[in-house]
């Protein structure tokens, strides 16, 4: 029979830890003197003080071996968004982290922060200051979002203060800073195929931009806040910087910073959308024979042209949580990090 080894309440995993907020949180961890395994199915870096462990957070003896000890689970992999594969995301998770639930039972941990994500309510319509109380979207945007809404379910259902196993989900929206293989590399190649010139919309609606240091900090509060007794147990948390900003104003400022030209022409909401869902229809007709990646998807068009902020007063009040890093500092911090996306002449 296998030995179990006891939980240490300073030892922790964090699953997708090879990740870009993986990596951040698995740095803040060291930080505070934790102890940190990674769980990932690949090896994103080296650092001192981190064991690497690679598997497929769907196989449970491989998952099982890296938890022993752990008391604290980090859960932040998943597949990325723009994948649009179903089945994948379904497998990796709602099944495995079916699975991730029933192996940390398994293994003696005692607490399990997910990271969610504020678009579980978002169904492409106006959210202005979104509190964590708004339904599940009935028709999420994608199936990256769908299986986002069965994750967490799953993960806050699993949780029960009797048995001693507690769980929170942390939503964070639009987190971007260093490092960020999604944000501004997808901006900066739109820009260079010269697809950056136009405003869809009228430029004015607010959306959350979050740093990376910001959503990694918000786990740790959130990790340390858990207790049997506390009001934490069970609930979601939106993350995000607090200073909700204008989409394009966003976009603008990276793009100025990086030496490309802000978009200008401006195109009516609903027309950009209404092209975006017919190509998209197109695409799904040739999908058989051509696979067509089109940078205008009803998806994009609606993040892009409607309000999307969410109110992190509740994570203020529960979890002490204020922003560490301010959305002025972030985008120079950002923009900084990535001269080598900068415009040559
Ligand atoms: N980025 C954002 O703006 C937002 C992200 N989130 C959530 O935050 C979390 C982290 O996102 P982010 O850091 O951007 O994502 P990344 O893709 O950078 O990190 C996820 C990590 O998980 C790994 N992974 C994927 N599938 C598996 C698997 N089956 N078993 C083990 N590891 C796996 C990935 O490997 P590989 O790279 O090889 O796939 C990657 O290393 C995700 O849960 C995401 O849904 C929520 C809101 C906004
Ligand atoms: C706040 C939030 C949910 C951010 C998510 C990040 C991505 C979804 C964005 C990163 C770059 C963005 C982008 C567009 C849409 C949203 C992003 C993919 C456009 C395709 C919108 C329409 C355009 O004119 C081009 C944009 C390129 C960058």
């Amino acid at each position: 029979m296998a030995t179990r080894i006891r939980p240490s309440s300073k030892r922790c995993a964090v699953i997708g830890g090879s990740g870009f907020l993986g990596r951040y949180l698995v740095e803040q961890l060291l930080d505070r003197g934790y102890s940190v395994s990674v769980f990932d199915i690949r090896q994103g870096y080296e650092l001192p003080g981190v064991t690497f462990h690679l598997g497929d957070l769907c196989d449970k003896q491989a998952l099982l071996a890296a938890l022993q000890g752990v008391s604290l689970v980090f859960h932040c992999a998943s597949p990325a968004p723009s994948c649009d594969d179903r089945a994948l995301f379904h497998r990796v998770n709602v099944d495995g982290t079916r699975n991730v639930l029933q192996t940390c039972q398994e293994a003696g941990v005692q607490k399990v922060i997910l990271t969610s994500s504020a678009s579980v309510v978002y169904e492409g319509t106006d959210i202005k200051d979104g509190k964590e109380d708004l339904p599940y979207a009935k028709k999420p945007i994608d199936y990256y979002t769908e299986t986002k809404i069965q994750q967490e379910k799953l993960v806050l259902e699993a949780c029960d203060t009797q048995k001693g196993f507690l769980t929170v989900a942390i939503r964070p929206h639009g987190i971007f800073g260093p490092r960020d293989p999604q944000l501004v590399p997808i901006l900066v190649d739109t820009a260079k195929r010269g697809k950056m010139k136009f405003i869809i919309g009228d430029g004015t609606n607010l959306v959350d931009f979050t740093f990376v240091e910001n959503v990694a900090h918000g786990h740790i509060l959130a990790a340390e806040s858990l207790r049997p007794e506390s009001p934490i147990c069970g609930k979601a948390y939106h993350i995000t910087n607090d200073e909700p900003v204008r989409f394009w104003d966003f976009m603008s400022q990276i793009l100025v910073g990086l030496d490309y030209d802000p978009p200008k022409y401006r195109l009516p909401y609903r027309l950009v959308h209404v092209l975006a869902m017919l190509l998209w229809l197109l695409v799904l007709f040739l999908r058989p024979v051509l696979q067509l990646r089109p940078t205008f998807t009803p998806m994009r068009v609606a993040l892009a042209g409607t309000h999307h902020y969410y109110s992190c007063t509740r994570a203020k009040e529960d979890l002490g949580y204020r922003p560490l890093v301010s959305l002025k500092d972030a985008i120079t911090r950002t923009v900084n990090s990535y001269s080598h996306l900068r415009r040559v002449a």
